[in-house]
């Protein structure tokens, strides 16, 4: 079955929303991770609850169309986007709202700029998908599954201009999303400071921050200093009801 609901319309429900003055927050479930389709229920509809504006379906390893499929027929259940999140092409599904387009921006292997994008966009194009144009940037120290994987040339948390300045790159190449990953799991998520540098640059291009956010002291921090949209994974796996606090304080934003 295919979701209707969402499809065409995901830039424009997130744009929208921004625009109404909210700060938004994506939930990242990784196949990988979803041992049990029926707790997968529960707790995305605990997320939806609690306010979570998409689901983001993604992960760097051990990810297949099929499983993808399954947790996009869950979401369709619920009020809000499924969004994939691809680190291949092993993470196309054809039910889905959405594809984040990622580029990585900052890595040394043209494949994770250009070329994987080039094997998935027939296949987009095939399956009609929505596309969200995305300039990734894998900033931080942590050795994390998307920066080893993705080959990274990562970007110090000390040196946001720089950062800035590939997020601009992006914005003048078309992005509509620049999303700055610390890495899932990352030790240390990014710097408010940092995202104030990168935010002041690219201004009104939606900026997505993720990668190591843990509390809604941390989340409301980093969407002060401009993100417009957190993403936490991790945290619901670990701690539901963490993650659901976090939703919440944003929601009061
Ligand atoms: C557009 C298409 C089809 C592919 C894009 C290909 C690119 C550019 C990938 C970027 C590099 C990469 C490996 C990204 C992975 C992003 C992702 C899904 C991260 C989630 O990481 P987890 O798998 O949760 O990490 P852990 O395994 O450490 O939890
Ligand atoms: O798993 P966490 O650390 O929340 O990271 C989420 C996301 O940014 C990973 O791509
Ligand atoms: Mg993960």
């Amino acid at each position: 079955m295919y979701s209707m609901r969402f499809r065409g319309k995901v830039y424009t429900y997130i744009k929208r929303e921004i625009e109404d003055g909210g700060k938004l927050h994506f939930s990242l479930v990784d196949p990988e991770k979803v041992l049990n389709l029926e707790d997968l229920r529960k707790t995305l509809r605990a997320l939806v609850e609690a306010g979570t504006n998409a689901i983001l379906i993604g992960g760097s390893l051990n990810v297949f169309n099929e499983d993808v499929e399954k947790i996009v027929d869950i979401v369709e259940e619920l009020e809000v986007p499924s969004i994939l999140f691809p680190g291949s092409i092993a993470g196309i599904a054809k039910n889905a709202d959405a594809i984040m387009m990622l580029s990585l921006l900052n890595s040394d292997d043209v494949y994770f700029i250009v070329g994987a994008q080039a094997y998935a966009a027939p296949i987009i194009k095939r399956l009609g998908l929505e596309v969200l144009p995305t300039g990734y940037i894998v900033v931080g120290e942590a050795h994390t599954s998307v920066s080893i994987m993705g080959r990274a040339r990562m970007i110090p948390f000390d040196k946001p201009e720089i950062c800035a300045a590939y997020a601009l790159a992006g914005k003048y190449m078309g992005m509509r999303f620049i999303y700055l990953e610390a890495g899932s799991g990352a030790p240390k998520p990014v710097p408010p400071e940092f995202v104030r540098v990168v935010k002041k640059a690219i201004e009104d291009t939606i900026l997505i921050v993720g990668g190591g956010i843990r509390s809604s002291e941390v989340a409301l921090e980093i969407a002060n200093a401009g993100a417009d949209i957190i993403v936490t994974g991790t945290i619901i796996e670990k701690d539901l009801e963490r993650a659901i606090k976090i939703i919440s304080s944003l929601r009061r934003k």
